[in-house]
């Protein structure tokens, strides 16, 4: 009951995204903190609705698609263009894993074998990272690798109105490759991919290519490779999506909220086309092609 008495506390708060967070977060209290930590079927209520206009805050959005898609590319890029914060879980399990805190160890194992972290603790980490973003004034989210399970979707839609969720598509083969390719620069934390993807159109199937992503000659001698960026691991993760994270395009598929949009090849002809699916330009792009 008194995990009951924290939700409604949490909904009667207003309707910000720091009231999302609290909720979130109570929920994941009230549902996880009880001694015998286990994941209800349900919520315990219905949720009051505590939503804000569209017109009154920034874009609600959330990524999907496999690992090595290219989600967190696309993300982040719209995330400059429209002013709005990309969150990626991926990256705030990644900060977890460095900074040594209680739970590193186990994300450790978890993220290394490619399997899903539990749903509490993404919550929890994403209701974190929402209330710090509250607190400094941000409104409206492109969210990046989350949700990826049924469970987290649900909590999502009790807590806020997404406005659209687009599904990124690439050929499985072009995945891994992607995946094997990526490299991070210790220093500066940018992301760049050595793979160079080229196939040939066979039999009426149309070819791809994908240049690399190379990085600046100041980051060339410092870049690493993610630990869960192996062939195995890649291989596991692209078989959890498929069991997890796949039913998840249906869940907002049926709730007419589902923009699929098929990756023609590399970012040059890719970023045109995205903008162009979600009726934006990108005026900055534009000049520095004319320059
Ligand atoms: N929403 C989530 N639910 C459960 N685990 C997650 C979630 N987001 C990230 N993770 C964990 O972090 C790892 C890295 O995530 P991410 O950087 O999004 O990788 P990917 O390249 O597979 O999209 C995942 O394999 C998983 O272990």
């Amino acid at each position: 009951m008194a995990a009951a008495n924290r939700l409604l506390r949490a909904r009667a708060r207003g309707s910000s995204l720091s009231s999302m967070a609290a909720y979130v977060r109570s929920l994941s209290s009230a549902v996880f903190s009880e001694s015998d930590l286990r994941v209800p079927s349900s919520l315990p209520h219905k949720p009051l609705s505590f939503r804000r206009d569209p017109k009154d805050r920034n874009v609600q959005w959330v990524f999907l698609g496999c690992p090595g898609v290219g989600k967190g590319t696309y993300a982040s890029r719209l995330s400059n263009l429209l002013g709005v914060p990309h969150i990626a879980t991926g990256d705030l399990v990644r900060e977890e894993l460095s900074s040594s805190g209680p739970l590193s160890q186990q994300l450790a194992e978890i993220v290394n074998q490619g399997k899903l972290v539990s749903d509490e603790i993404i919550i929890r980490l994403l209701s974190q990272r929402l209330e710090a973003g509250e607190a400094k004034g941000e409104s409206g989210f492109i969210l990046d690798g989350f949700p990826r399970t049924i469970r987290q979707a649900e909590i999502l839609e009790e807590v806020t109105d997404i406005d659209l969720v687009i599904n990124l598509k690439l050929r499985e083969d072009v995945l891994l490759e992607k995946c094997l390719g990526r490299r991070i620069c210790s220093q500066c934390g940018g992301n760049f991919n050595v793979a160079s993807i080229d196939i040939k159109g066979e039999n009426g199937s149309p070819g791809m290519y994908m240049a690399p992503l190379l990085p600046p000659p100041r980051c060339a001698s410092k870049l690493i490779t993610r630990s869960d960026d192996t062939e195995e691991v890649v291989k596991e993760r692209l078989r959890v999506y498929n069991e997890m994270s796949q039913p998840v395009e249906g869940f907002y598929r049926s709730r007419g909220k589902l923009m699929e949009f098929d990756l023609p090849g590399g970012i040059p002809e890719s970023w045109p086309k995205l903008l162009q699916a979600l009726n934006l330009d990108d005026h900055d792009d534009k000049q520095s092609a004319a320059a």
